[in-house]
This record gives C-alpha cells, structure tokens and sequence, in this order.
C-alpha cells in the first residue's frame, strides 16, 4: 500500500503537487484524488507494461467502487527511473494533470467540488506533496 492522505480539503482552481521518482524497474504506478477509495475524480494509471498495456496511460473515475469507461491517452511522458512532479488540479468540468512537459484533461464526470482523497500506489517513490 502506498500514501495515502485523507481528510483533505482541496477546492476547484487549487492543486495538489506530488514530487517522486519512477523506479527503473517500473510496471505502472497510480495517483488517486477523490473522496475516497471508492469515490474516484481521477485514477491517474501510467502503465509501462501491466494489465497488456505498455506506454499507456489510462484514466478512469470510480463510483460507489465501480469504474467508469476508461480513457487512454496518446502520450506517454514518463521513463523509468525518472524524477517527475504531477499537479492535479480540477474544476467543476475536468481535472487537470499537468506534468513537467504535458497536460492531461479528464471529465469531472461526478462533478465532485472537493478532493478529499489522496493516493499514490505502485513503483512510484514519493518524495515530497505539496497543495497550493
Ligand atoms: C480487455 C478486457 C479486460 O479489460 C481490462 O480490464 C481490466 C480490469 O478491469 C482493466 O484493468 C483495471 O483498470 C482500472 C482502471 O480502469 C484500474 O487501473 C485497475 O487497477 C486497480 C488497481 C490499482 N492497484 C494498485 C496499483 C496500481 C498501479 C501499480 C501497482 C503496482 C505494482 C507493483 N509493480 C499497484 N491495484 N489494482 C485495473 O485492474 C484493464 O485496463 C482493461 N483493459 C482494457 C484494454 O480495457
């Protein structure tokens, strides 16, 4: 089990800074916002070669602790072994994950207006979270 941060109280326009390092032995990793485990905005899922996906990133919400459509992305700006920052931030239509060199939109499809729920599982070795 990775990081797990509850309690939170993030509002639209703010945002949630996770600073880590991607092992070199990578299969994937995950970042979670929401309300909780069950209640998913945004699962934020890198894959570099899990689940039969390999370079992909795939997003989905979860509700009530089932998922919704999954959205797979066309860019894949990470490598193993790589330090990276992810801020994730969100208003009343999408959430927004803007990486050092690219930004992804997911539909806030549960038109969710707080994060209360952070976490970061899988080969992903959090150094540092920060809000603003
Ligand atoms: C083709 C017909 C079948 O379709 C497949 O059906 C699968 C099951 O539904 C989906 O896979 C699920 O997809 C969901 C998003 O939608 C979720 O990612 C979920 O994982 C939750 C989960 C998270 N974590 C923690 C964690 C996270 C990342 C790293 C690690 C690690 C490590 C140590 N190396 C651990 N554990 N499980 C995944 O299982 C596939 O995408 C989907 N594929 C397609 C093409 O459609």
């Amino acid at each position: 089990q990775g990081l797990v941060v509850t309690q939170l109280d993030v509002e639209p326009g703010e945002c949630i800074k996770v600073k880590g390092k991607i092992q070199s032995d990578a299969k994937g990793f995950a970042v979670n916002v929401g309300k909780d485990s069950n209640t998913l905005m945004l699962h934020f899922n890198p894959r570099f070669d899990c689940h039969g996906d390999v370079n992909t990133i795939v997003c989905n919400s979860k509700e009530d602790g089932m998922w919704g459509e999954e959205d797979r992305k066309a860019e894949f700006p990470f490598q193993h072994g790589d330090k990276t920052e992810i801020c994730i931030s969100f208003d009343e239509t999408e959430a927004t994950v803007k990486l050092p060199e690219a930004e992804f939109k997911f539909p806030n499809r549960l038109g969710m207006e707080k994060i209360e729920y952070l976490a970061v599982e899988g080969d992903f070795k959090v150094k540092a979270i920060k809000f603003s």
